[in-house]
């Protein structure tokens, strides 16, 4: 199925000679509509400067072969390392930026780019640009004209298409996705969320040099209109229309872009006459129409039509479970610990101990300073006061992602899923950290073996909360029960020493609250120390081995549930809720 791709590569064999240049633009538009799949569609971010990254490694081609000289091959080294170069300072700056800040810092940086080419007139031409590039040849074969042309350009834009499918089925790929909603998923399950943007920039800005390299070395000839801001969201156009969630929907968004460029260049002039340029205008409403139909491109409107044809169920035998040290030991130990929010102490000097192998229920009435806690142990909130040990380490400010790695894993109060992937990717994601892969050998497919362990282990992990049956549906259709499962499942597949459920039973329905403390007890005995957060009292006083009661940010009890529930200020606490 995937060498399908290469036809790509082919379709200039056999196409008109009228058509071959256009071609050469789909490939290129498709490269630069595939770095924003990866940017946007897996990592979730937006740029608005892609074109800009064309133009660094055009330019730097530009400058190589015509003024020194050198061959267009270094010139493509040269070039793609000056787009990861720009790539890193801004994905440096402007990856930890939240919101809005990241499109408009791509913005700035796409404007800065396309004035520097027009003023900087001894080096770039100004706006007479660049002429005169060499035209490539490949094994002594001269691409010169456009028929040889469009074949190198299809066989880069279908490796381009190769390499990012292994990147979308792989832990990397996953992770990308779990950018999303802040990267907390991505972070709870070892991936540094500022990494992991950095590097979809790198890879994105890579490949829209690729194309700049392609792009200057086909018309052999460079000048800033090319690379200005209305190229980049001409780009972006193509990938949203198409569907940017999806290789075949960029793919087809810069299609039917390209050739709409085509047909409206003659047709505008002869509706509107020869002054103004409304092409962008054009662009507009036909991406206005497009995602009023589909408001996730084209692609996913096309898809639904077609038959659908679910991957088969991983066959490899799953990851090992990881060691785990003598029941009894002390866990985790937190120590004092204390959280100010400006002038409210949510936490205050709160300690305990949680031992290998115990269930420990972490109660209070609301706002009593539970899921603070919560996040102040996994690493969400940095304290202001006191100390966290897991394992004998002091964990006190690390990263959500270095105290993942340590061994703990977690479930969030409202479900963190991702609802277009299957119920199995959601829980495949749970085992990032325990992927080996790096991402080029994942690039070129050198993966596969782990990828089947990985998913494998993803699926036994569904089958120990028992969704096992659903594993290919996908996760937006689940229950809210079988949502909590997951939850549990992604956090399952990790094999992680402690197990931190916030609220796991809020919103279940009787019958699924006994399921889940069946399910809970059943983790137990198989060796997960588990410590939750839960409010429903039946619940936890039926399951916990021990109780943390606290109220009003401080500790007020600690014991087993029957010693609690005699406490007469825990009754106090609760208004006679527990009693
Ligand atoms: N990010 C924050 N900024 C400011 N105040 C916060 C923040 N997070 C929590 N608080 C406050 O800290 C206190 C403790 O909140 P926390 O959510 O930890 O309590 P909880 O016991 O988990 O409550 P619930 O059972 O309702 O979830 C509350 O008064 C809450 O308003």
């Amino acid at each position: 199925m995937r060498a399908l791709w290469f036809l790509l590569a082919l379709v200039p064999l056999v196409l008109p000679s009228g058509y071959l240049t256009l071609y050469v633009f789909f490939a290129i538009g498709g490269l630069v509509a595939l770095s924003l799949y990866l940017l946007t569609g897996l990592a979730g971010m937006t740029s608005f400067g892609q074109a800009a990254f064309m133009g660094a490694s055009a330019y730097t081609t530009a400058l190589l072969t015509v003024r020194l000289g050198l061959s267009p091959w270094l010139g493509l080294l040269a070039g793609v390392g000056m787009a990861l170069g720009f790539a890193l300072v801004l994905g440096g700056v402007t990856v930890r930026l939240k919101g809005h800040f990241l499109p408009l810092s791509t913005i700035a940086w796409q404007v800065a780019v396309f004035i520097l080419a027009g003023n900087l007139v001894g080096l770039t031409g100004g706006h007479t640009g660049l002429t005169d590039l060499p035209s490539l040849s490949l094994l002594g074969l001269s691409l010169q004209e456009a028929r040889p042309y469009g074949v190198f350009a299809g066989l880069v834009l279908a490796l381009a298409v190769l390499a990012l499918s292994n990147l979308r089925q792989s832990a990397w790929g996953r992770a990308f996705l779990a950018l999303r909603g802040e990267g907390l998923v991505a972070a709870s399950f070892g991936g540094s969320p500022a990494r992991l943007r950095l590097l979809a920039f790198l890879l994105s800005g890579a490949l829209a040099g690729v194309a700049g390299f392609l792009y200057a070395h086909f018309l052999r000839f460079v000048n800033p209109t090319p690379f200005s801001l209305e190229a980049s969201i001409k780009y972006l156009i193509m990938a949203v229309a198409g569907g940017v969630g999806s290789i075949p929907g960029v793919l087809l968004g810069a299609g039917l872009i390209t050739a709409l460029e085509d047909w409206l260049k003659d047709l505008l002039p002869l509706l509107l006459g020869r002054s103004g340029n409304y092409e962008s205008v054009a662009y507009g409403f036909i991406l206005a129409g497009i995602l009023l139909l589909s408001p996730r491109g084209l692609w996913p409107y096309l898809e639904g039509l077609l038959p659908r044809r679910p991957r088969p169920l991983p066959q490899a035998p799953p990851l090992p479970e990881k060691e785990r040290g003598r029941t009894g030991e002390v866990l985790l130990k937190v120590e004092g610990l204390s959280k100010a929010f400006g002038g409210l102490l949510a936490v205050n000097g709160v300690s305990f101990e949680l031992r290998r192998g115990e269930i420990l229920g972490l109660i209070g009435p609301n706002g009593a300073g539970k899921s603070t806690t919560f996040n102040l142990i996994t690493g969400v909130l940095a304290p202001t006061g006191g100390r966290v040990f897991f394992k004998g380490q002091d964990v006190t400010g690390l990263p959500p992602e270095a105290v993942h790695r340590l061994g703990l894993a977690r479930t969030f109060q409202h479900p963190h899923l991702f609802p277009e992937l299957t119920v199995l990717e959601n829980a495949a994601l749970g085992a990032f950290a325990r992927a080996r892969a790096g991402v080029f050998p994942v690039l070129l497919g050198l993966h596969q073996k782990e990828e089947e362990a990985l998913l494998s282990t993803a699926l036994q992990a569904l089958r120990r909360v028992g969704l096992e049956e659903l594993a290919l549906e996908k996760a937006g259709r689940l229950t809210a029960g079988q949502q909590r499962l997951l939850e549990i499942a992604r956090a399952l597949a990790a094999s992680p020493e402690l197990l931190l459920l916030d609220e796991p039973a809020a919103g279940l329905r009787a019958g699924e609250k006994r399921e889940l403390a069946r399910l809970l007890r059943r983790l137990s005995q198989e060796g997960v120390t588990l410590l939750l957060v839960e409010h429903d009292m039946d619940l936890v006083m039926g399951l916990v081995d021990r109780v943390v009661v606290m109220h009003y940010g401080e500790k007020l009890a600690e014991g087993s549930p029957r010693e609690v529930q005699k406490d007469p200020r825990v009754r106090e606490a609760y208004l006679g809720e527990v009693a």
